[in-house]
């Protein structure tokens, strides 16, 4: 027999999760307004449809199944760290729903899921809007050192998006960054998937909202949703595939015409554990990076090479808080990152 307290404690839970999965399917909703307002023909709007849908389908098919699932002891939704489940089958292999290793929904563990749900507010897909009133007292730390008692830091959300080819591992990357997982058989992603992380930087401690899009050609119109507001866009190419190389000088060129003006650029090349079987040389990738004055390093998502350094490195190019951006109380007031000129090391 259960307490009182426990039912309580129980049914606190499922009103809880309700409303947030009200929240997540109403952020979608506008979401896709504004898009459809923005989008000059039918066959722009018509990807921007699909991912509504899907997002619709892979927020609510694991919320009712997780519905009498959960659990009172699971950590409750404003926890830190978000993903979408949302892929389509592995390369060759049948329909999963979510990546293994990856929580969904429902499902436990600290991970939340939801495509468009940002804890705090801000850095939605279209833009990093403000943060809820006194969330930044609320929100987790996750794994970056908490401040000690008198000690204030500030917490600023950098929305982050990851693009390139498809395959290249964008996503490995994020999930060892994230959850330092790796998996062979990862789905290749639909639309976007969405995860946070937060790491201290100087007195600062910055919360990536990460946002890895899909980087096959179907998806491409939908990316300026991605990179809309991103105070870093990380550019990942395979140093085994020379065409994923010339793609992501679409995507710098693509970045440099549309995306915010003062953008930090990292560029990542992955698989660096197969550099017996390398088509790009580091060289020239040195050089292009220091054509276009962005960060580069080679990765390995498989063996966590450079990947903490990857973020790093990001961190270091954001320029520190003005302290008047600092409201008395600790909230910060979070704008466009990218607004600030000169950039600092932390
Ligand atoms: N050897 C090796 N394989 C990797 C590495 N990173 C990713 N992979 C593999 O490359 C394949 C593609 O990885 P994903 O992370 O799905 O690539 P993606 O860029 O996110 O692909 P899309 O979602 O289609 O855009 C998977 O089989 C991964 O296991 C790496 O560092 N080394």
């Amino acid at each position: 027999m259960r307490s009182n307290g426990h039912k309580l404690k129980h049914k606190r839970f499922h009103l809880n999760a309700r409303k947030n999965f009200t929240l997540r399917v109403a952020e979608q909703w506008n979401k896709l307004s504004r898009e459809v307002m923005e989008s000059p023909s039918l066959e722009t709007f018509k990807p921007h449809l699909d991912v509504f849908l899907l997002h619709l389908l892979q927020v609510t098919l694991p919320w009712q199944e997780g519905w009498t699932r959960c659990s009172p002891e699971l950590p409750s939704i404003s926890d830190d760290s978000v993903l979408s489940p949302l892929t389509s089958p592995p390369r060759g292999q049948p329909r999963a729903r979510s990546r293994p290793g990856l929580a969904a929904p429902g499902a436990g563990g600290s991970s939340e899921a939801g495509p468009a749900h940002v804890t705090g507010g801000g850095g939605g897909p279209g833009g990093a809007g403000p943060p809820r009133r006194g969330s930044a007292e609320r929100r987790r730390v996750g794994d970056a050192e908490r401040p000690g008692p008198g000690q204030m830091m500030a917490i600023r959300e950098l929305k982050v998006c990851l693009l390139g080819d498809t395959g290249v591992g964008k996503s490995s990357i994020v999930c060892r960054f994230v959850q330092d997982h790796f998996d062979h058989n990862i789905s290749p992603t639909i639309g976007a998937s969405f995860m946070t992380k937060t790491v201290p930087c100087g007195n600062e401690l910055h919360k990536f909202l990460i946002w890895d899009t899909a980087g096959q050609e179907r998806f491409h119109s939908l990316a300026p949703m991605y990179y809309r507001g991103s105070a870093a866009a990380v550019i990942v190419y395979d140093i085994t595939k020379q065409d994923s190389f010339h793609t992501l000088k679409k995507w710098v060129k693509e970045l440099k015409e549309h995306g915010p003006e003062n953008i930090v650029m990292a560029i990542a090349g992955n698989k660096c554990d197969l550099s017996d079987i390398r088509e790009v040389p580091m060289k020239d990738a040195k050089e292009y990076a220091e054509s276009i004055g962005a960060i580069v390093v080679e990765t390995s998502a498989k063996n966590a090479v450079n990947i903490e350094e990857l973020f790093q490195g990001i961190s270091q190019q954001i320029p520190p808080l003005d302290p008047h951006e600092i409201s008395n109380n600790g909230a910060i007031k979070l704008g466009r990152q990218t607004s600030q000129t000169g950039r600092r090391c932390c």
